[in-house]
């Protein structure tokens, strides 16, 4: 009889993930595993892995144990490695919930950006659904520079926003005008985003309210990205001049994806809240010999 590894299927806001509890850290994720996985027709399908393991347990989170028992080992669609997924570590909190290992309230998550404190809400009333997660997603970086991104013969200028993984925010009249984004949209300078980079187009709502969409890098377009979001809530406020460094009062852009609404919100010293919903879909078990036999034939 073939080994069975237990999955979760689980989205934030329809950026969905791959669950792969392994607390000890024992199952083989090759990037061609990965790959397999997230095959929308024939793996299980999504953008990312998420691989739940005990920091202590897995070689690039050990320094981190003592603040974080649990790494979100994330891995993108195609099988390569990202420094932090935003909505990965909402749905990750959401996991350890529903499996029983934490409750409601503050959880800090270890990730390759550092640790991520989680916060899950209680619902709103009692029957009422499940409580939205808010991830403390640290400070973005805004290298100067210009860049430009381009789509057939439209190009715009973007601002390179850090988020502890790399992201270009081009400002469009439409978002109709990022074209059905099958490939990666081309930027320049080469040399602003040497490891690739995730690309967000971006119209206004309102005040403080933006729509996006975005191209992940590993993933092609997905429904939400929440760094992505992190991303383009500084750059809409700092281009509509708001900077709440020194000013004592916190800024606060609605972005609405395809798959959802974030609330961001930059606080007077820098540190970006991102709240969102965060779902369990389902649960199953993968037969380990199709995914051993997915990483040889790649
Ligand atoms: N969807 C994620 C971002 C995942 C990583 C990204 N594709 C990268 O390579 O940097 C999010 O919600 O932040």
């Amino acid at each position: 009889m073939s080994t069975r590894i237990a999955f979760l299927k689980g989205h934030g806001t329809e950026n969905d993930f791959v669950i792969v509890p392994d607390p000890d850290n024992a199952v083989e994720l090759s990037p061609a595993t990965v790959a397999a996985l997230c095959d929308r027709r024939a793996g299980i399908g999504a953008d990312g892995v998420l691989h739940v393991v005990r920091s202590a347990a897995h070689p690039a989170a050990r320094h981190l144990a003592d603040e974080a028992e649990w790494f979100m080992d994330y891995r993108n669609g195609d099988g390569s490695i990202a420094e932090m997924c935003g909505n990965g570590v909402r749905v990750f909190a959401r996991y350890l919930q529903y499996a029983g290992l934490v409750g409601e309230g503050d959880l800090p998550v270890a990730t390759r950006g550092g640790v991520k404190h989680a916060h899950i809400a209680k619902p709103a009333a009692e029957g009422a659904p499940e409580g939205d997660v808010t991830v403390s997603m640290g400070r973005a970086a805004l290298p100067e520079g210009d860049v430009t991104v381009s789509v057939g013969t439209r190009q715009w200028p973007a601002r390179n926003v850090n988020m502890g993984n790399p992201h270009a925010v081009a400002f469009v009249d439409d978002l109709a005008h990022a074209g059905d984004l099958l490939d990666p949209p081309p930027f320049s300078p080469a040399s602003a985003y040497p490891d690739g980079v995730n690309v967000e187009f971006v119209v206004d709502r309102g005040p403080r309210h933006v729509a996006m969409r975005v191209h992940e890098r590993g993933a092609g377009e997905t429904r939400s990205c929440g760094t992505g979001a992190c991303a383009v809530a500084v750059a809409a406020a700092r281009r509509d001049g708001l900077d709440p460094a020194g000013t004592g009062t916190p800024v606060t852009y609605t972005v609405d994806l395809p798959g959802g609404r974030l609330t961001i919100t930059e606080s007077p010293d820098g540190e970006i809240a991102m709240t969102g919903p965060a779902v369990i879909v389902a649960e199953g078990e993968i037969d380990a010999g199709w995914l051993a036999a997915a990483g040889e034939s790649a």
